[in-house]
């Protein structure tokens, strides 16, 4: 049974797919709810509510995936995920419009006094001229941060009549052609914009954009928007400019604080807030919902994710392309940790042929999960491999080759450990299947799978036969043998296959022969 947390409030009708699974058993409770039982849990899927610290991954021990019903993953220690191996995952677009017209609508009414009116009125009061407002048309709107929604408001505040200014180091020209603005410099924005709103990840270039400083450079009886986070308006700065009067308004969906405690900006007449409104339409809810349910239930499936923070993300195309050379790296990781039982300072991937063309960065990933998974303790996957074999000091690389070997494809892994390299080469054959077609410098051919005996010894006479020998004492049957070798009475290799495990007794007595180099089981 798998078993997921849903721990902030979400759309039913969106989760229904995981509610309808017979082997998921979706838990609809907080995290302090189910304290006891967070060791259970495979996957966890959230809102902003619930925060995902690295306490929290250390008590959730099963956990495989994340699932974020929204954009802004802020609340989630994504570095803390990467170190865990869990995967973390959003639904990037299907707030986006919700969140525009939520932004929209706080323009309209900071600018028109809406909810100041709306409160007198209903206390019978009828004053017309303390609500005298100011038009959109024609003034110019500061969009920073032009993503999704930044998009989405140029495109309503065109058709309200207001000119557009955008800051975002990120657009591309393209886009801000197709969308008809130009990117300016944030100079340029703070000193000709009458209304400005953010719409930028909060991240450490981010917070605090608008602060004291730089709201001084704006227009006197400039409006402040932010229905992104709390945090990318320094609360302290804009305080300052309320207070004597430079900032005319300012509408706020979130705060540095959620929800405020104590938070003097509540406090000002020309300050409106909502409490984190923006997505919280039926339809952006339905959307998130469907879109973390379909990605964690296609990961849960072994299929790809399409929206992943910490993963490259994969089509199902690519994905059904990369598998077998997952698989085979990750086998080729494994084999080479278990040959090279000494530490370990470089982990070089060489990709030729098809393979190449392919995302390598995620085969490269899986290699060295394969390879650090034989050697740590902890749970090693693609997700943190990266991460693990920096802290353990061990470098990586990647290269892609035009070398042709002759093999439609091929991987080579080299590593550089204390007094000793190995080289391992494996292609993956359609309809064959993976196969290790070369170690260091002998050419070899062997399907790598159960349990294995790399043998290197002289190129002698009865060597073959005493191993043999060896083993049929043993009553050891083998599967399949391999040899190879460089030249007539030189090195030379076996690898043996067998149905079973194999005793250390008879590896010892193997490797007391003289002609007998190294003796090195394998079990994948
Ligand atoms: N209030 C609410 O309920 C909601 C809030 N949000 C917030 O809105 C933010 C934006 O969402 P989307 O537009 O979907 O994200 P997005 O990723 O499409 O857009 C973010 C934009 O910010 C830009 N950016 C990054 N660093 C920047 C910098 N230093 N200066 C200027 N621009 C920078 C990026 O290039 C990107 O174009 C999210 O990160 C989230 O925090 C999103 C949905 C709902
Ligand atoms: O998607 C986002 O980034 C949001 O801020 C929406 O947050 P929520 O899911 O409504 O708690």
């Amino acid at each position: 049974m798998i078993h997921v947390l849903v721990s902030d409030s979400m759309s039913s009708e969106g989760l229904q797919p995981l509610l309808d699974a017979s082997h998921i058993n979706v838990v609809q409770k907080t995290v302090e709810e189910v304290e006891d039982e967070l060791h259970l849990f495979d996957a966890l899927l959230v809102r902003s509510a619930t925060k995902v610290t690295e306490d929290l991954f250390k008590k959730m021990t099963n956990l495989k995936i994340v699932g974020r019903a929204g954009v802004g993953v802020d609340n989630i220690d994504i570095e803390a995920a990467t170190k865990h191996g869990v995967v973390v995952i959003n639904a990037p677009n299907g707030n986006t419009i919700s969140t525009a017209e939520h932004t929209f609508a706080m323009m309209a009414s900071l600018l028109r006094h809406i909810p100041q009116a709306n409160v007198t009125v209903k206390s019978n009061e009828w004053n017309r001229t303390a609500f005298v407002g100011t038009e959109l048309y024609g003034k110019s709107l500061g969009i920073i941060g032009f993503g999704r929604i930044g998009g989405e408001i140029a495109k309503r505040a065109r058709v309200f009549g207001m000119n557009i200014l955008v800051f975002d180091p990120f657009l591309t020209k393209d886009r801000a052609e197709k969308i008809g603005v130009s990117n300016c410099t944030l100079d340029e924005l703070l000193t000709n914009a009458d209304i400005i709103t953010v719409h930028t990840p909060l991240i450490k270039e981010t917070r605090g954009i608008l602060n004291k400083e730089t709201i001084a450079k704006t227009k006197k009886g400039v409006y402040l928007l932010n229905c992104a986070r709390g945090g990318i308006i320094d609360e302290t700065g804009l305080i300052h400019h309320l207070e004597n009067g430079h900032v005319a308004g300012a509408a706020l969906d979130v705060f540095e604080v959620e929800p405020p405690v104590n938070n003097k900006l509540l406090k000002f007449d020309n300050v409106i807030v909502t409490p984190h409104l923006g997505a919280s339409t039926k339809e952006a809810q339905l959307n998130v919902a469907a879109q973390v349910t379909q990605e964690v239930l296609n990961f849960l499936d072994g299929k790809p994710v399409t929206s992943s923070i910490n993963l490259p993300t994969l089509t199902k195309e690519l994905f059904d392309k990369i598998q077998p050379f997952y698989h085979l790296a990750k086998k080729m990781g494994n084999i080479v940790s278990q040959c090279m039982k000494v530490p370990v300072q470089e982990v070089a991937i060489q990709y030729e042929g098809s393979v190449a063309e392919l995302e390598t960065s995620f085969i490269t990933k899986a290699l060295l999960s394969g390879f650090l998974g034989a050697r740590v303790d902890i749970t090693v996957n693609e997700v943190n491999a990266g991460m693990i074999a920096k802290e353990r000091g061990i470098t990586f690389s990647e290269k892609i080759t035009t070398n042709n070997s002759g093999y439609e494809n091929l991987l080579e892994v080299r590593v550089i450990g204390d007094n000793q390299n190995f080289v391992l080469r494996g292609t993956h054959v359609p309809h064959y299947g993976e196969r290790i077609v070369g170690i260091n410098d002998f050419n070899i051919d062997f399907y790598p799978t159960g349990y294995l005996l790399y043998i290197q010894h002289q190129d002698k006479p009865g060597v073959i036969g005493r191993v043999g020998k060896v083993l049929g004492d043993h009553e050891v049957n083998i599967a399949t043998m391999q040899v190879g070798r460089k030249e007539k009475g030189g090195e030379a290799i076996m690898m043996l296959a067998f149905d079973r495990p194999l005793d250390d007794t008879l590896t010892s007595q193997l490797s007391s022969y003289d002609d007998i180099v190294s003796v090195k089981t394998i079990d994948l």
